[in-house]
C-alpha cells in the first residue's frame, strides 16, 4: 500500500512551479478527436492518470496518442469508434467529454452512464439537453447513454446550471454544427476559455467564452491545432494554502491572479499576505490566521476543489468559521478525516462549522477525494507528529509529484510502499509509460 508521511512543523519557502491543468486538459484531449485533418500538439500536459486515461479513451476510438514528456501528439484522422466503455468512464467521469466531439463528427457516440462519485451523483442531463436541442435523439439503456443526429443543427440552449461539463460537451457538439448556437447561463471558467482557445486554432468559431453567453458558428471541418493548456489554478491554489498554513513564503510561478481572485480574496481576508510578482503569486503565513466563512459557487465564485484545502487552513484560524458546499451535494467525506487529527468540525446539511484554532495532531488518514487527498497532506504539514495519508489514487488524479514538489519547498514529507509490513521509500510517479 502506498502512503505519504508528513512529519508537520516545518515551514515551507522557496519556490513552486504549477503544472498545466488537469481540468483544461482533459477537456482539449477530448476535443482533439474533432480534427478530422492534422495531428495537434498539445503542450504543458500534465502526466497524471486521468491524462493517461483519456489518452486511453482516445485510443480506443480509433485515434493515435503519442505522449512525449509534457507534450501530447493526437492523430484523429482515421474514423473514429464511437464506443467509450465503462472501464474507462468508471476510472474518470471527465471521459464522457468524448461525447460531443462523437456526436459532431460521426454522428453518433455512445458512452458508458457515469454513475455517481465520492462527492455527489453527478447527473449528466443537461449535456443530453444540449444534444437534444441540437436534434440529436438520445436513448439510455444497459447503462449507456447513445446519442445519434445525421447532422447537428445550432441552437439556442438555456443551462439550468452554469455545469463545466456540460458546456464543454455542447460547445464541442456546437463547433461543426449547421448553423449559430448559443449556450446560455454557461459557464465562465478559465478552463472553458482555454478549450475556445483551443478550438478556435483548429478553424471553430467560438465567442464569449469565459462570458456567460457563449456564441458558436458551425464549421464544415476542423484541423489538428497547437495548444499550450493553461496552468492549474487548483494546483496553485492548493500550494498557495500550504505556505500559508506552515507561516511559509513561497512563490507559486505560474499562478493567475485573474484565474483565482475569490481564493486571493479569501486568504487576504484570513491575513495571508499574497504579492503579485512578474511570474506568479508569492504567499507568505501569517503568525495568527484570522477565520473567515467561504461558499462555494460556480465561476467567479469560491471553486469547490479548493474547499476541503480551504478547510485545512481555516482549522487553524482563530474563532468559528462556516464554509458552505452548494456546488456537490456530498463534498464534506474528508470531514471525517481532519476528526481524527484532533479538529473540532461539525457538518449542519450543507455547511461545516469550524471551531479553531485546532491543535492538529498527526494520524492515519485516508484521502476520499482527489482534492481532500491534498488537503489532508496540507493539514499534516501543520500537525503536531506524523500523518499517514492513504488511499492515493485520488492524489495522483490531479497532483504531479506533490509531496516531491513539498520536499523542495522545506516540507518533511516521504512516500512510500508498504508491503508484508516492510517499507521502502517511493522514487517513481504513478504513471509509469504513457506509451506503453
Ligand atoms: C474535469 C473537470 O473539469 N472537473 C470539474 C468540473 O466537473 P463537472 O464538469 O462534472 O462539474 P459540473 O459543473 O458539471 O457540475 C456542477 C454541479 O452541476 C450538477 N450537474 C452537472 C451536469 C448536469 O448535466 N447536471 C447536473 O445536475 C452536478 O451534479 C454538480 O452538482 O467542474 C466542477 C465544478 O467546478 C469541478 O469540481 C470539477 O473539478
Ligand atoms: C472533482 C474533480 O475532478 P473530476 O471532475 O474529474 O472528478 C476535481 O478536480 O477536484
Amino acid at each position: 500500500m502506498e502512503k505519504i508521511i508528513v512529519r508537520g512543523g516545518k515551514r515551507l519557502s522557496g519556490t513552486v512551479k504549477v503544472e498545466g491543468a488537469k481540468n483544461a486538459v482533459l477537456p482539449v484531449i477530448a476535443a482533439s478527436l474533432l480534427a478530422s485533418e492534422g495531428k495537434s500538439v498539445i503542450r504543458e500536459v500534465p502526466t497524471l492518470s486521468d491524462v493517461y486515461t483519456i489518452g486511453e479513451v482516445l485510443r480506443h476510438l480509433n485515434t493515435e496518442v503519442e505522449f512525449e514528456n509534457k507534450t501530447v501528439y493526437v492523430d484523429a484522422s482515421k474514423e473514429l469508434n464511437i464506443e467509450a466503455p465503462f472501464e474507462y468512464v468508471r476510472k474518470m467521469r471527465a471521459s464522457v467529454l468524448v461525447m460531443g466531439p462523437l456526436l459532431a463528427r460521426q454522428g453518433k457516440a455512445r458512452v458508458a452512464l457515469p454513475g455517481g462519485c465520492a462527492i455527489g451523483s453527478r447527473p449528466i442531463d443537461l449535456h443530453l439537453k444540449g444534444f437534444e436541442a441540437m436534434g440529436a435523439k438520445v436513448s439510455v439503456g444497459n447503462g449507456f447513454i447513445e446519442a445519434s443526429a445525421e447532422q447537428l443543427t445550432g441552437a439556442k440552449i438555456y443551462l439550468d446550471f452554469p455545469s463545466v461539463g456540460a458546456t464543454q460537451n455542447i460547445m464541442m457538439a456546437a463547433v461543426l454544427a449547421k448553423g449559430t448556437s448559443v449556450i446560455e447561463n454557461c459557464a465562465k471558467e478559465p478552463e472553458i476559455a482555454d478549450l475556445a482557445a483551443y478550438l478556435n486554432k483548429m478553424g471553430a468559431d467560438v465567442r464569449g467564452a469565459g462570458t456567460e453567453t457563449i456564441i458558436i458558428e458551425g464549421v464544415d471541418q476542423l484541423y489538428g491545432a497547437d495548444h499550450t493548456i493553461m496552468p492549474d489554478r487548483i494546483e496553485a491554489g492548493s500550494f498557495m494554502v500550504a505556505a500559508a498554513i506552515t507561516r511559509g513564503d513561497v512563490l507559486v510561478e505560474g499562478a493567475i491572479a485573474d484565474h483565482m481572485a475569490s481564493v486571493i480574496a479569501k486568504l487576504e481576508e484570513m491575513n495571508v499576505k499574497i504579492i503579485q510578482e512578474e511570474n506568479g503569486l508569492r504567499v507568505i503565513g501569517p503568525a495568527k490566521l484570522k477565520p473567515v466563512d467561504i461558499k462555494t459557487m460556480p465561476h467567479p465564485g469560491f471553486p469547490t476543489d479548493m474547499q476541503s484545502q480551504m478547510m485545512a487552513l481555516l482549522l487553524c484560524a482563530e474563532g468559528t468559521s462556516v464554509i458552505t458546499e452548494t456546488v456537490f451535494e456530498n463534498r464534506f467525506m474528508h470531514v471525517e478525516e481532519f476528526r481524527r487529527m484532533n479538529s473540532d468540525i461539525k457538518i449542519e446539511g450543507r455547511s461545516v462549522i469550524i471551531q479553531g484554532p485546532c491543535e492538529l495532531q498527526g494520524a492515519e488518514v485516508a484521502a476520499t477525494d482527489l482534492r481532500a487527498a491534498a488537503a489532508l497532506i496540507i493539514a499534516g504539514l501543520r500537525a503536531e507528529g506524523y500523518t499517514r495519508v492513504t488511499e492515493l489514487k485520488h492524489l495522483d488524479r490531479g497532483y504531479l509529484d506533490f509531496h516531491k514538489k513539498l520536499q523542495m519547498l522545506g516540507a518533511d514529507v516521504e512516500r512510500i510502499t508498504e508491503s508484508s509490513g516492510e517499507m521502502k521509500q517511493e522514487e517513481t510517479n504513478i504513471v509509469p509509460d504513457l506509451n506503453a
